[in-house]
């Protein structure tokens, strides 16, 4: 592997310095590279595969970190909106964006699955932005034909079919290797029927992704189903519109029942899941181990600005924390209602517990373990946009989208003693690790991060 750099000297011994440039000469003959090309890694330093933020609104992270103080309707109309809003500005689209492509990279976004704003010159600013710097992406020009909260900010009907469908084009035309469209209807409160209907035509007649957010709070669940009456519930309202297909991501998700989730699963859809939104919105809580169980594709998004943390560590850990909370609520109910139930039992000789019904049960739920975590931010990530034939491990033919990681680099957020097994030095990054550690980023072999005017 090729880091540009000077080859390190090799340290072993004379007998050990043999035996591994032999077998580098093989590799380099049967894979077909050049010998002096190879970089020795540095003490302690690993490849982790790339991370996949599967939900990520890039013109947001212009007011990361504020406004955290508002649910999410308000939040949309005060603070989102207005800011949105102001991306017609191509000037200003491109300044944030180059800064949002840099900034996920810099922290090990190898893949990212963008919403951008309506405007479709600015959405594809935004998809030459992440060409330029070589991220892998899907853009999505975000569609909305109805805003009751704050009319500045929409198109009409017809106008975002168009314009769907111009930034489609627009797209094709580039032939970008790895930068995508993806049909993106905001949310079902912002969309008419009709549009969401031509939204799910266009995916269907261009073969592309999807991507919008469901069931994140329960005002919006509310208001969609007061929208939609004729609708059984939140999912059936993209499924029948062929919104919910085997290339489509939905954000959130913290309120869907088994039955929805049962049709994510026959439809092939996935879950975003984005626990540091769902927390500093309090919106509520995804039971991402619920999800798994019921077989419906995952993977874990920062959703930028709803979350407050570009990393998708933060979301690694956010999603442990969430799962652990989870976990301790069901314990506390599962306990109290076994208080009740022997005092009722005593009180007016019931069943024994174990024959009863009436106990929460904890359905052998566990806590989210720090392995699937890990998986559900690489590997989970690239079920969930359908691209885990090219990207999300290591596995032979697919691309190499990888992070260099260094634990011991120079002002490291943490330390390592000398007990430390391979998994304890991945866990600790995992838990304490920062952009700091992150020495190098590939995307499909070719080094992104140190950026090529080493800034
Ligand atoms: O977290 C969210 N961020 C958004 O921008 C948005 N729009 C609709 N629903 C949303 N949820
Ligand atoms: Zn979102």
């Amino acid at each position: 592997m090729s880091n540009g750099g000077p080859r390190k000297p090799y340290t072993g011994g004379w007998q050990h310095w043999k035996k591994h440039a032999e077998k580098e000469a093989q590799l380099a003959l049967k894979w077909k590279f050049d010998e002096s090309k190879i970089e020795d890694l540095g003490k302690n330093e690993f490849f982790m595969p790339g991370m996949i933020d599967t939900h990520i609104h890039a013109p947001q992270y212009s007011f990361i970190g504020s406004g955290m103080d508002r649910p999410l309707l308000q939040w949309l109309e005060h603070i989102t909106f207005p800011t949105e809003e102001k991306f017609s500005d191509l000037d200003l689209a491109s300044n944030i964006y180059e800064t949002v492509v840099r900034r996920t990279l810099k922290n090990g976004t190898t893949t990212a699955c963008y919403f951008a704003t309506i405007h479709t010159d600015a959405s594809l600013v935004l998809a030459d932005i992440a060409d330029r710097y070589g991220q892998r992406a899907f853009i999505g020009k975000v569609c909305m034909d109805s805003n009751t909260a704050y009319p500045e900010y929409i198109e009409s009907t017809e106008e975002s079919i168009a314009e769907t469908q111009r930034f489609v084009e627009a797209m094709q035309n580039m032939k970008y290797d790895r930068v995508k469209p993806i049909i993106t209807p905001r949310f079902a409160v912002s969309c008419s029927e009709r549009l969401l209907c031509e939204l799910g035509r266009l995916a269907d007649s261009y073969g592309l992704h999807i991507q919008s957010h469901i069931s994140e709070s329960v005002a919006e669940i509310q208001e969609v189903l007061n929208l939609f009456p004729e609708y059984n519930n939140y999912t059936e309202v993209y499924s029948k519109n062929k919104l919910l297909t085997n290339m489509t991501v939905m954000a959130h998700g913290c309120y869907l029942t088994d039955e929805e989730l049962h049709l994510f699963r026959s439809n092939g859809s996935a879950i975003s899941h984005c626990p540091n939104s769902n927390i500093s919105l309090c919106s509520g809580h995804l039971d991402v181990s619920n999800v798994i169980k019921q077989k419906v594709k995952v993977g874990l998004g920062t959703d930028i600005a709803g979350g407050y943390s570009i990393s998708m560590l933060d979301a690694i850990r956010k999603a442990i924390e969430t799962s652990k909370i989870l976990f301790m609520e069901r314990e506390k109910r599962r306990k109290e209602s076994k208080t009740i139930h022997n005092h009722l039992q005593e009180e007016n000789g019931m069943l024994p517990e174990k024959e009863c019904n009436c106990r929460i049960k904890n359905n052998g739920k566990k806590v989210l373990s720090d392995q699937e975590a890990f998986r559900l931010a690489t590997l989970g990530g690239s079920q969930a946009l359908n691209i885990d034939h090219i990207t999300g491990n290591f596995e032979i033919n697919k691309e190499f989208d990888a992070l260099l990681i260094s634990p011991e680099i120079h002002n490291s957020p943490f330390d390592v003693f000398s007990q430390f097994s391979k998994e304890d030095m991945v866990q600790r990054f995992l838990y304490l690790g920062d952009d700091r550690n992150i020495k190098a980023v590939y995307v499909a072999g070719r080094r992104v991060v140190p950026f090529q005017n080493n800034s």
